[in-house]
């Protein structure tokens, strides 16, 4: 048996590590565009200072990653958040000032977390009448329904209010994306799932939830070793490197395995299967390449346009559409360095993230310009992978801390900003105008003068997650029908597909993704 992995992003990368240890003694090869591997994942290290340009930090609950971790003998090199420490407890929003806001809401709003902030909060105005109303709502999801927006249903259970400022805020956080194209099934079947539970409310569905657990579902086995006692009282987590860490590990675990040969630089220009049992892949230009088994984990847009219909893999018609259902949104990731102690620019906290203005996403950005989704407190929770930070508890790194960095998330359903790539990275005296005009918006967020920066670094992730449209469970499982062959009286074709297009978006569901095809195989 020999297998091609395409793609080396983080499930390209967990699918040839998984497979090469289940299977030592087959072939592995994995083909990647770039010359640099691991997606997404992109850590850098100047001025030391540590910046991220995609995830930053993962959740102790993702066992996928842990195993890896454990398996790669990363624990050493780990960063944690305590629960108890300021940046897993405070969160933000900032509602920009608007006269018709019906709540008189504006500025930087702390999202109330304990019994004594629900008391006090003015978020509580919206929040608790919309609570109350929600769980004394008999159930009113329309009849037949099998999936909607993610906005639909927060505005049919909480009102309109409610779902553009905290729901649409949230979606931003997590998808970049317009909370009334997102489907809520796929993106969040906790919350389909209360109120199936709550029998129409989520909120009831909740309180039974937390009355009468429901007994977890059985999990695939992980060698998670000895770290779920590491992450007692976690919060968060990350490197002292970042999170490339854990793709330059995988990266240096594969070039170990003699089995095992990464290719990078080597695009795909196309896929065939020419016998029952071979595929023909031509990548580079011209190079041609045969493997009995395949693993696809780049976007299945991208493999719609490699992948040829042949006698030994006929595709029904309705594949493509399949293939090119979601849109993907682009996110401008803006990291900022400033030369002085956290609290002269932010609060204490996680970050806060900017709701879906009142106005069209597009006219929002033609009149202020910056299309801001949010931004990243790094230094309250990341400190210890910069300079002097690492001796410091979060409370004095915020007090006496020589740098802070924070990150500003750009673009998603505003568009890509316009000037995307006229801002580029740099340091020093002269800020580009842009750059400017940027600080000149997050001062008026935050709510004080911004000091100038000493550094900036701008990355452009084209097309880093894919907008879940509603339905997109079922397409995927017609896709899953139509190209790997799955389903009853179906015979499988040897393609797997993996990654964020078909699973979950997150760093564990990525690397869950790969494990799981290794095993499926
Ligand atoms: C490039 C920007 C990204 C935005 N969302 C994601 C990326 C990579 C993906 C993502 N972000 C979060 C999750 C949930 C994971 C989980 O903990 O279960 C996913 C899939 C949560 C999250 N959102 C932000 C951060 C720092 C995190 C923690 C995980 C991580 O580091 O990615 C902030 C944030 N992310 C985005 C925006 C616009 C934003 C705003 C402040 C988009």
């Amino acid at each position: 048996m020999s297998i091609t992995v395409i793609g080396a992003g983080l499930s390209g990368l967990s699918s040839a590590f998984h497979l090469s240890r289940r299977f030592p003694n087959s072939r592995i090869v994995v083909l990647e565009r770039q010359a640099k591997l691991g997606g997404w994942v992109n850590s850098t290290r100047t001025n030391q200072v540590l910046l991220e340009g995609g995830p930053r930090t993962l959740r102790p609950n993702g066992k996928s990653v842990l195993e890896l971790i454990n398996l790669l003998n990363l624990q050493d090199q780990l960063v944690t958040v305590q629960k108890s420490a300021p940046a897993a407890k405070a969160r933000y929003l900032y509602i920009p000032p608007s006269s018709s806001s019906p709540f008189a809401l504006q500025g930087l709003q702390k999202i109330p977390a304990t019994p004594k902030e629900f008391l006090t909060s003015p978020l509580t105005r919206l929040l608790i009448p919309s609570i109350l109303r929600e769980a004394f709502t008999t159930s009113n999801r329309p009849k037949g329904a099998t999936d909607e927006s993610f906005d639909a249903l927060f505005s049919r259970r909480f009102g309109a209010e409610f779902a553009r400022i905290f729901g649409s805020a949230l979606v931003h956080g997590i998808y970049a994306s317009d909370s009334r194209k997102l489907s809520v099934k796929s993106a969040f079947p906790s919350i389909w799932q209360l109120e199936d539970a709550g029998r129409g409310s989520i909120t009831r569905g909740a309180v039974k939830e937390m009355l009468f657990k429901s007994k977890p579902k059985p999990e695939d086995e992980y060698n998670l070793g000895d770290l779920p006692k590491l992450m007692q009282g976690v919060s968060v987590y990350s490197f002292k490197n970042g999170m490339q860490t854990l793709t330059d590990a995988l990266h240096a675990a594969l070039v170990r395995q003699p089995n095992v040969t990464i290719i990078p630089n080597a695009p795909v220009n196309s896929i065939s299967k020419i016998q029952p049992d071979t595929f023909q892949i031509t990548h580079s230009g011209s190079q041609t390449h045969y493997t009995t088994h395949l693993v696809s984990s780049i976007p299945p847009q991208s493999l719609k346009h490699i992948l040829r219909p042949s006698p030994y893999l006929s595709l029904p018609p309705h594949t493509t559409p399949l293939m090119l259902a979601n849109p993907q949104s682009s996110v401008q990731v803006v990291n900022l360095v400033f030369p002085c102690a956290p609290k002269h620019i932010h609060p204490q906290g996680f970050g806060y993230l900017v709701p879906r203005p009142l106005e069209d996403y597009s006219s929002w950005t033609t009149k202020h310009k910056h299309g801001v989704l949010g931004m990243v407190f790094d230094s309250c929770s990341l400190h210890a992978q910069d300079a002097g930070g690492d001796n410091m508890t979060p409370e004095e790194y915020y007090d006496n801390g020589k740098w802070t960095k924070v990150t500003v998330m750009l673009g998603g359903p505003y568009g890509f900003p316009s000037s995307g790539s006229a801002l580029s990275d740099g340091t020093g005296d002269v800020l580009p105008r842009e750059l400017e005009g940027l600080l000149d918006t997050l001062s008026v967020h935050l709510g004080r003068p911004l000091p100038k920066p000493v550094q900036w670094k701008v990355w452009n992730n084209y097309e880093c997650i894919p907008t879940l449209l509603p339905g997109h469970l079922e397409r995927v499982e017609e896709l899953r029908r139509c190209v790997e062959g799955r389903g009853k009286g179906k015979e499988r074709t040897g393609i797997t597909l993996v990654g964020a297009g078909v699973d979950g978006v997150s760093v564990p569901d990525v690397v869950k993704s790969g494990r799981r095809a290794a095993y499926a195989l």
